[in-house]
């Protein structure tokens, strides 16, 4: 029997990073740190989700990450981007909720099967490979590849980068009125990124170095923010952007004061998942988010074995 498509993904992803014992096999390097989220004014007007009401501010642990799944990758690899945020709500009543977001601006690929024949084609391109490698052939029949890579860059700092959410999500308000949004994090210390000469010269964990740095100064703030949809945007196609001027509603205000006191153990325990919604937030029909849940769970599965 063939295996499921998101056991083939995470097979993908160890055959070309590598087996890491108690590692994410996607996202590996990563540090977790903690705080709280305020909601804005006008979020409660998209959505009744319980963090996202006025007045309303709530924990939540968040997890700064390098991509691949190579635990020891230097912070300023190209490789290590895009860099992901992910965020756990401890909502009022005791239930959490998850946004896994990062820095492409939107993503190469539109499914879970396009996402596993990219990564195999990657595994199949070596430098002596027959030309035209595997990967030149899928990059050519999938131009979103080379366009979504060309949104990314190392950043100054994990609190210098935009993070984007990609995936749609359907927001419903007391009203009843139902729009698809787009996560956005803003960060309030401003973007700013490094030429891939400065990247590389950097420690291999400046990155990680540097958040600790500035919460022993000051807390790290985020806008939260939501770009909503037009009749016509594209909610189940992951490689299309909005256009840039959509209206963008603020959510609330991420505040990480600390990071949190064990930090290996805090990243183990924790599983972000793009679809752990709560009432108020539903996954749009864009095959991504499903297939992402189904893989993070098999990621979550061997690395806690
Ligand atoms: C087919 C599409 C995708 C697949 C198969 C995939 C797969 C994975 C896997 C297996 C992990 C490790 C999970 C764990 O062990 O807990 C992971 C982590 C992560 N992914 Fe994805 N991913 C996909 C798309 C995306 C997209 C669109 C985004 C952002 C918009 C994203 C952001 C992240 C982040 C931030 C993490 C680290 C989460 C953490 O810190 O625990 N991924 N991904």
């Amino acid at each position: 029997q063939e295996p499921q498509v998101e056991e083939q993904i995470v097979d993908a992803f160890q055959q070309l990073f590598g087996k890491h014992a108690g590692e994410r096999t996607n996202h590996a390097k990563g540090i977790v740190a903690e705080g709280e989220f305020q909601a804005a004014q006008q979020a409660a007007d998209l959505t009744t989700a319980a963090h996202f009401q006025t007045g309303t501010t709530v924990p939540v642990k968040v997890r700064f990450s390098n991509a691949t799944g190579i635990p020891t990758l230097p912070d300023g690899d190209p490789n290590a981007n895009p860099h992901g945020l992910a965020v756990k709500f401890s909502l009022p009543d005791g239930a959490e909720t998850d946004i896994v977001i990062n820095s492409l601006k939107f993503f190469p690929v539109a499914t879970g099967a396009e996402f596993r024949d990219l990564l195999l084609a990657v595994a199949a391109s070596g430098p002596n490979s027959p030309k035209p490698t595997k990967l030149e052939q899928f990059v050519a029949a999938h131009p979103a590849v080379a366009k979504a890579g060309a949104t990314v860059a190392t950043p100054e700092s994990f609190a210098t980068e935009n993070y984007f959410g990609i995936n749609a999500f359907a927001f419903t308000n007391k009203a009843g009125e139902t729009r698809f949004i787009r996560y956005v994090a803003e960060p309030l210390a401003g973007v700013s990124h490094l030429a891939p000469a400065d990247a590389a010269k950097r420690a291999p964990d400046f990155l990680s170095e540097d958040l600790a740095a500035r919460l022993a100064r000051e807390p790290v703030r985020f806008r939260l923010l939501a770009q909503v949809a037009e009749p016509g945007d594209a909610i189940t196609d992951a490689t299309i952007p909005w256009p840039e001027d959509r209206r963008r509603v603020e959510l609330g205000t991420l505040t990480i004061t600390k990071l949190a006191a064990d930090n290996k153990a805090a990243a183990k325990e924790l599983l972000f998942l793009p679809g752990n919604v709560t009432d108020g937030i539903a996954p749009s029909d864009d095959p991504l988010i499903a297939i992402r849940d189904a893989a993070y769970a098999v990621s979550f599965s061997r690395r806690s074995e």
